[in-house]
């Protein structure tokens, strides 16, 4: 349920697939496409596709190895990575799961900033190579499946881990255990949860609860675009904005100088009824700021938000993704199969655009990225 369900009545999750299905791709004949590539490069550095792994949180809930599986398996298929904050193993043990890997790190921007700070420093110590600021979970949507079972991890102590682990965290609240075993744990079935269910907005809007230390563990505050000004001083490598869904907002991060822009609905568990994303891409990539951007290699622009098969990757590429974010079917890879599990979703998926671009006359993916009404068209 946790994995599965999206904010309000699931319709945003809805849309984005269905807006999938709204455009159709205009297979070519007799095109010699015997040998094909998936190579792609972002940020100067070249990938043998172009899916990344998709930063999610609370992964021990899934699986016991957790974000070890995907970690490992990002490595041995030679995806990228992308970690969250809110993960239940720590960013050094992702990191040696990973090994000689490419990864990112995915931050939910601590209340403070030697916590901050620090969180960066061990990410690059770690050899994570972007920071990707996720900007809209400043607390979480309103999930009627969870808000029904009175369920949020963090409040069981899951999640937390990246925080807790930190070593200025840790001198200003000492070790925290890592369940709910905590004395002073406030997970009380007849209590917290209760208002939960009843939906005690104080108590939503203060996920953790009054206490200080689960907060600084995993918790956002509302921050404003000089924040960011923050991240771009203390963070050398590309900087990643992940959630942008409007041309305002990609403007924007173009204007306060981001490597790049995620645009992403987060599989629509944030804002009931927001639009779809694969429609929030096709509006900011009408944008000519944005386009000229793209293309000078200012901004590099990448998309998440119902990806499923091959064949979505290449609509998203046409409308002018750079790469896309796989998320949810490789958590359930993971949760059936551990490793093997996510290693054979990312199989599947590479193979199945494999063969839809060959089948599609195509041999590379220069000739569908960006190329709009070249590649599919909108169906009336
Ligand atoms: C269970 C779950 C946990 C997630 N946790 C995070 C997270 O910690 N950080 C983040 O930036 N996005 C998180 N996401 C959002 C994903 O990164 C991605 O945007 C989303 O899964 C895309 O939608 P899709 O899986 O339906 O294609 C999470 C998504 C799910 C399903």
């Amino acid at each position: 349920m946790y994995a599965g369900g999206s904010a309000g009545t699931n319709s945003t999750y809805r849309a984005n697939r269905q807006a999938f299905e709204k455009y159709g791709i205009i297979p070519r004949m007799l095109v010699n496409a015997t040998t094909r590539s998936l190579e792609t490069k972002i940020f100067g550095v070249t990938h043998s596709s172009p899916v990344f792994i998709a930063p999610i949180g609370v992964q021990a809930i899934f699986h016991p190895e957790a974000e070890i599986n995907p970690a490992k398996a990002a490595k041995a298929l030679g995806i990228p990575f992308i970690l969250s904050t809110a993960a239940s193993r720590t960013i050094e043990e992702v990191a040696e799961a990973n090994g000689d890997g490419y990864r990112w790190f995915q931050l939910y921007w601590p209340r403070t900033n030697d916590v901050t700070l620090s969180l960066l420093k061990r990410a690059k110590d770690n050899n994570y190579k972007a920071l990707v600021v996720t900007l809209d979970t400043m607390s979480l949507g309103w999930r009627p499946h969870d808000l029904e079972t009175a369920y949020i991890p963090f409040a069981h102590g899951w999640g937390v881990q990246v925080g807790k682990s930190d070593p200025v965290f840790m001198a200003r609240y000492g070790k925290q255990p890592v369940t709910d075993e905590h004395p002073d744990f406030p997970y009380n079935p007849t209590g917290i949860d209760k208002g939960i269910m009843d939906g005690d907005l104080k108590c939503r809007e203060d996920t953790f609860f009054g206490m200080e230390w689960l907060k600084e563990a995993n918790s956002g505050l509302y921050r404003d675009w000089n924040d960011l000004k923050f991240l771009r001083e203390n963070w050398e490598g590309p900087l990643v904005l992940k959630g942008i869904q409007s041309v305002h907002d990609a403007e924007k991060a173009l204007e306060y100088g981001v490597d790049g822009i995620i645009v992403s609905n987060h599989g629509g568990r944030q804002v009931d009824g927001a639009i779809p994303s694969l429609l929030a891409l096709e509006m900011i990539m009408k944008s000519p700021k944005i386009k000229a951007a793209q293309q000078s290699e200012k901004l590099t622009i990448l998309f998440d938000s119902g990806i499923r098969t091959g064949s979505d990757i290449i609509k998203a590429l046409a409308l002018g993704a750079q790469a896309v974010l796989l998320g949810r079917p490789w958590l359930y890879g993971s949760i059936v199969g551990g490793q093997a599990g996510v290693e054979q979703v990312l199989r599947h998926t590479l193979a199945d655009l494999d063969n839809t671009l060959g089948l599609a006359g195509f041999t590379n993916l220069s000739e569908i990225q960006g190329k709009g009404e070249d590649v599919i068209v909108k169906l009336t």
